[in-house]
């Protein structure tokens, strides 16, 4: 089967790498040049665990990389990964995704058959069938249903394990008016996966599948908040919030994951889908009170983390290494990470802030320019007087004599992974 992705970023690139894994001809659109030139030359144009193997493979090859959107003429079926941000107001932007919308309806206006478009990013209920359609029918001069087919199909692969999430999915959810046809190309172009792992194919409509999307990112969003809630109480009691989240973790109800407290989730979809769907729900007179408590508890634990720093270092003029930048491990994305909030805090308070990240100090060197990134975490923490755990890279936990150049050993563990030892002045955000 030959499949078109719009947009070639963490979704986009995943998935056509996946797709050509799975046997699919896939064409890659994006506006990007340097992106496009990247996926052809086998390069993934983002860190991601698994995807570099998997482009060098297949990019210039079964995978063809291009910034013409005409080629998607040519495919059967084109996945719309573009990017659906939040407005200043918290309200989804769906500018991106309408453009899209528009340029796939263009480029299938000569088509003679039947295409498939699949909506693969999350947009708040109603946005396809009430303004991405319209505009594909607009610009293709066709009508949905009869000459062209659209499907919601959101997509629940994480940062970090993005690779293997696609390719062993625990769901798959295709929204459809009941079009025959669009079930039976996307029973086509998952067949490999589902054969492979007998994953659950979820049948509904449209609007349920974008609903089904936000329910699972609010869900996942609300259970970190609470049990970091649940944390902070810990941590007034002198209880051990890790022991208390494995064993409720044991109750099937509950399950033991996301149940990490700390200092609170970041990244680029739980912050803006919170948020588009409580503004979305407000705008239809709801106000969903569980979901902005949610939002608020996260928030808070940045300024919690640092005022524990403040119990024991004054932090003005002293040098304050920050462990860690990327909003989680395994990616060098740092998109609403919450070593933002935490390096802000520092700065208002005079540090002078070192930071260091296996991955992601580019990326956050662009958006704090004038703070020092160290080139191992060993060198953050030589003379500071104070350090933050802000992602829990594994490399954090292998941590020990490092902490011993510190000037004063006083570390902040935001997630639970330095090891706590005598001659540490240790304190854990929920423990
Ligand atoms: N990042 C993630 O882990 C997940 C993201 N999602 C959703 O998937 C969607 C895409 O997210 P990401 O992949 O993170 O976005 P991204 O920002 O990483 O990538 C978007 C790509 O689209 C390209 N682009 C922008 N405008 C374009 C246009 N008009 N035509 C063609 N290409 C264009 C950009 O150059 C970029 O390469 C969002 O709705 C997001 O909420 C869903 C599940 C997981
Ligand atoms: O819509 C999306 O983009 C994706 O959002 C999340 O994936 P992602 O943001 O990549 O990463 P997660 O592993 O969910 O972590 C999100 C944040 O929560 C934090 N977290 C997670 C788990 C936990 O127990 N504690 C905790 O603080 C992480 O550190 C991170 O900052 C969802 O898990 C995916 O299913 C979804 O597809």
């Amino acid at each position: 089967m030959h499949v078109s992705v719009v947009g070639s970023g963490y979704v986009g690139t995943t998935i056509a790498a996946c797709f050509a894994d799975l046997g699919h001809e896939v064409t890659s659109v994006d506006i990007d040049e340097d992106i496009v030139a990247a996926v052809n030359d086998g390069d993934a144009p983002i860190h991601e665990p698994g995807l570099d193997p998997l482009v060098s493979v297949y990019g210039g090859d079964r995978l063809r990389a291009t910034t013409d959107y005409d080629t998607i003429r040519e495919t059967d079926v084109t996945f719309l990964a573009l990017p659906t941000p939040k407005n200043d107001d918290g309200s989804i932007d769906t500018s991106i995704m309408e453009a899209g919308a528009e340029s796939v309806g263009e480029a299938i206006a000569e088509k003679d058959g039947y295409h498939l478009v699949v909506v693969k990013s999350t947009v708040v209920p109603g946005t396809t069938e009430d303004t991405l359609t319209p505009l594909v029918e607009a610009a293709s001069g066709k009508t949905a249903g009869e000459d062209f087919g659209v499907a919601v199909n959101p997509e629940f692969l994480r940062e970090g394990t993005a690779v293997d999430d696609f390719m062993e999915p625990d769901k798959i959810v295709v929204g459809t008016d009941g079009d025959g046809r669009a079930l039976d190309l996307l029973a086509e172009v998952y067949e490999p996966l589902v054969l492979q792992w007998d994953v659950p194919v979820f049948e509904t409509g449209p609007r349920e599948a974008e609903m089904i999307k936000y329910a699972n990112n609010g869900f996942l969003a609300a259970k970190v908040s609470l049990i970091n809630d649940i944390g902070n109480i810990c941590k007034e009691f002198g209880v051990d919030a890790y022991e208390v989240a494995e064993a409720i973790g044991l109750d099937d109800r509950i399950g033991e994951q996301f149940l990490r407290s700390g200092v609170g989730w970041g990244g680029s979809c739980f912050p803006k889908d919170t948020s588009a769907i409580i503004q979305h729900a407000r705008d239809a007179g709801y106000d969903p009170r569980m979901l902005e408590a949610a939002v608020e508890v996260n928030e808070r634990q940045p300024e919690r983390l640092l005022s524990l720093l403040d119990e024991h270092v004054e932090a003005e003029g002293d040098r304050i290494a920050v462990l860690g930048l990327a909003f989680k491990p395994g990616t060098d994305d740092i998109r609403n990470s919450r070593a933002i909030p935490v390096i802000e805090g520092l700065r208002e308070r005079g540090a002078e802030v070192v930071a260091y990240d296996p991955v992601a100090a580019g990326e956050m060197a662009e958006r704090f320019p004038d703070i020092e990134y160290a080139e191992s975490a060993a060198a953050a923490l030589d003379g500071a007087s104070g350090a933050v755990v802000v992602t829990d890279w594994d490399e954090f936990g292998t941590l020990d004599e490092e902490f011993d150049a510190m000037e004063e050993a006083v570390v902040v563990d935001g997630r639970r992974i330095v090891e706590r030892r005598e001659g540490i002045t240790y304190e854990g955000l929920t423990w």
